[in-house]
């Protein structure tokens, strides 16, 4: 996305770095959100979203590098009230009751909301009266939520936030998250659910070894990657020398169907006529999965910090 000239970005980061030992967690990022955007910062586990959060949340300063909330230190902006979040890390919770607490936490900001339209945004008033340390995981994450939102913030920040939810919960959470959104604010969330980048952000920062490898739309990113998917029924057939025809990538098999990410669909689909092997076949454009796995590093031992460039 081109930056908008003349207007202070919400979030903006001039090649940040943190390292922790020989691990780059995140490594010289150039990035900037501009206010009003909703931004999923989209990785695989330890890929540096945490880190990166907590960077933009000033609980540790970068190493080398700057990163500015609303064009200031990020201590500032969230001092004044303009930042709400919701970390991973589950800490105690007080003997007190929902209600109670979001109303404290509201207080504690300049331009609250009132704690019962909190409540409400996070879908909540019916647990009003309960107490905090009584609710199941994904009501306590619910209640995170409702407390992220309390002080009216410019930039909510939200650290995989549907982690503990079940399925009905997790679109009642997104919904509220939209709405939100929609007044105008700032929303950055990290997840490793593509389908919930795609579906609920304007724009996904795909990270992988703390860097930024892929920033733009799902489409926009799906079209990067590039490539297609050819399915068709193995009926039997053996799925040895798949990956050696014309343009694979990759090769996966579901059930009996064979699956190949490819670079010249033409070209595989024309060799897997001559080898028979066209039943029910299939070719469509790349899914953001294929994007995602073409843009990533697979998982496994991160590299020595030497080895890394
Ligand atoms: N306090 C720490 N001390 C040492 N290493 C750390 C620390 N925090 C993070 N790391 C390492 O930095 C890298 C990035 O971690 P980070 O938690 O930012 O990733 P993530 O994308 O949020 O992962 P996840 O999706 O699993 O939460 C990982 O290799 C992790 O092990």
């Amino acid at each position: 996305m081109t930056p908008t000239e003349g207007t202070t970005p919400a979030v903006s980061f001039a090649k940040a770095a943190k390292a922790y030992g020989d691990v780059r967690a995140v490594d010289g990022v150039d990035l900037r959100i501009e206010p009003g955007e909703t931004v999923a910062l989209l990785g695989r586990n330890g890929a540096g979203k945490s880190t990166a959060i907590a960077l933009l949340l000033g609980l540790c300063p970068p190493d080398t590098g700057t990163v500015e909330l609303f064009g200031g230190p990020p201590e500032r902006a969230v001092r004044s009230g303009r930042v709400g979040a919701m970390l991973q890390e589950a800490r105690a919770v007080p003997r007190v009751t929902v209600g109670e607490l979001v109303a404290f936490v509201a207080g504690r900001y300049p331009a609250p909301m009132p704690a019962g339209t909190a409540l409400e945004l996070a879908g909540i008033t019916e647990l009003a009266g309960r107490r905090v340390d009584r609710l199941s995981g994904g009501q306590v994450q619910r209640v995170r939520f409702a407390l992220a939102l309390a002080g009216r913030p410019d930039l909510l920040v939200l650290d995989e936030p549907t982690a503990a939810l079940d399925v009905e919960a997790r679109q009642a959470f997104w919904q509220s998250m939209r709405a939100y959104a929609r007044r105008g604010s700032t929303v950055l969330f990290s997840t490793h659910y593509l389908e919930e980048a795609d579906a609920h952000a304007d724009r996904i920062l795909v990270v992988d070894r703390g860097r930024v490898v892929a920033d733009g739309t799902g489409d926009e990113l799906r079209r990067a990657a590039g490539g297609s998917r050819v399915s068709f029924d193995l009926a039997g057939r053996s799925t040895e020398g798949l990956t050696l025809l014309p343009g694979v990538r990759s090769s996966e098999v579901r059930g009996d169907r064979a699956l190949l990410r490819t670079e010249d669909s033409d070209a595989t689909v024309v060799a897997l006529a001559e080898l028979g092997a066209i039943r029910r076949l299939e070719v469509a454009p790349a899914s953001l999965d294929d994007a995602f796995l073409a843009l990533t590093t697979p998982a496994g031992p991160r590299p020595e910090k030497e080895s890394v460039r």
